[in-house]
């Protein structure tokens, strides 16, 4: 981040709202963009080319239709290049000279992985530098969930990267039944606040803001954003990842005509998060920046598509204020010094979301390249010192 960038010019933040197919992206969509805080919000509804899913606030869903709400929220419908859209939009949509929104919701198909999106607002120089990624908003239709995760690699990977996890349609599931999906969700995802719209109904709130930057707010709320104590807690209880809900009969009872997986399909429950980690890791000595650095350039280099989400605050070796990195697989934001230390504690600790590396690996890769760099160190010393 570049403290010099003056706050009028401080980057759009854009959240990104996704979702299996039929999980309720529309209707949240349809009560978001009625209250005043999407207020000079620009909603960018990006099909990637699909036909037929009908979305009810643009009524013919033609190429690029801009529909503006009452509420002064503006909607655009795309069929083509986020990027070209994301580049277009700060001079399509400005008036005398003056954007006419300061905030962007992004809701996309519900196929998709969502690391493309993210990389593309993270390394595009143009747009990186005119947006930022405030949060990824993931809904997850509580009747079909288990079902979708069970079968669908992308949708355990939406709710693995997931900032907010919006559990939609629980009016049609029973108690037992949404607690399941709730735990399975907490075990790939414990960071994720989890939410309950009411057919859509949320206030804006509760999803705007989720990164680790707020607008106005000088020191950001790092315990907040990073969560740790949830990966922490997710630790203890243990059950790691494995089929706690198998014993759990998730048959709703609602015959929706879909439901057919269930005891025949035991052994096939879980098996995309049997895949995914998370995890949380404390430094108690302040790491040499060089090293650290090295270190998760090399790991992201090998492992970069199976670490599907980094956070982190560093206390890093002469540096008097924390940093904090962000990334999504290789793809990182540039790292931010904070103002200040959100509190007392000052070891450095990084939250990963990672899909088949264990948090051995990560713990012994990063033993093996600190001692190594020790050693070698130490015979740099050893020569350059003067021999008697
Ligand atoms: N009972 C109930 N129905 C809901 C709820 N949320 C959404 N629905 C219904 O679920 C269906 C699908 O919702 P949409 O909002 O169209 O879902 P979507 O994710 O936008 O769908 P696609 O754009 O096709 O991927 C609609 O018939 C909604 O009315 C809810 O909380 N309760």
């Amino acid at each position: 981040m570049n403290p010099s960038v003056p706050a009028g010019d401080a980057p759009i933040p854009v959240s990104l709202l996704t979702g299996f197919l039929g999980s309720g992206k529309t209707t949240l969509l349809n009560h978001l963009i009625t209250q005043p805080e999407m207020k000079d919000t620009l909603v960018i509804i990006n099909e990637f080319g699909e036909i037929g899913l009908d979305h009810l606030l643009v009524a013919h869903s033609q190429e690029e239709t801009i529909v503006e709400m009452s509420s002064g929220c503006l909607c655009c419908t795309i069929r083509g290049d986020l990027k070209k859209t994301l580049k277009d939009i700060t001079w399509r949509f400005a008036e005398g000279g003056r954007r006419k929104f300061n905030r962007v919701v992004i809701e996309t198909t519900g196929l998709a992985s969502p690391a493309p999106i993210l990389h593309t607002l993270m390394t595009d120089a143009f747009i990186a530098e005119r947006y930022r990624l405030d949060g990824v908003i993931v809904t997850v239709d509580a009747v079909n969930g288990m079902s979708t995760l069970d079968h669908h690699e992308e949708a355990v990977q939406q709710a693995a990267v997931a900032d907010r996890l919006l559990l939609t349609k629980t009016d049609l599931v029973d108690a037992a039944t949404l607690a399941a999906l709730q735990a399975r969700l907490r075990t790939l995802n414990p960071g994720a606040r989890q939410l309950q719209p009411q057919v859509g109904q949320i206030a804006a709130a509760e999803l705007l803001d989720a990164g680790l930057f707020k607008p106005g707010e000088k020191m950001p709320d790092v315990a907040r954003w990073l969560n740790e104590e949830a990966f922490a807690e997710q630790a203890r209880h243990g059950h790691g990842h494995h089929g706690h809900h198998h014993g759990h009969d998730h048959h709703h009872g609602h015959d929706h005509g879909h439901d057919h997986h269930g005891h025949d399909h035991e052994h096939d429950v879980n098996r995309h998060d049997d895949h995914i980690r998370a995890f949380c890791f404390t430094f108690d000595e302040p790491i040499d920046p060089v090293l650290f650095d090295e270190w998760l350039s090399l790991l992201v280099g090998f492992k970069g598509p199976n670490i599907l989400r980094i956070k982190g605050i560093l206390n890093l070796k002469g540096e008097a204020l924390p940093t904090v990195i962000h990334g999504v697989q290789h793809i990182f934001h540039p790292t931010a010094t904070l103002p200040q230390w959100p509190s007392e504690d000052r070891r450095s600790r990084i939250v990963f979301i990672t899909r088949d590396v264990e948090r051995a690996t990560i713990e012994r890769s990063f033993d093996a390249f600190m001692q190594a760099q020790a050693i070698e160190r130490e015979a740099r010393e050893k020569k350059a010192a003067p021999s008697y």
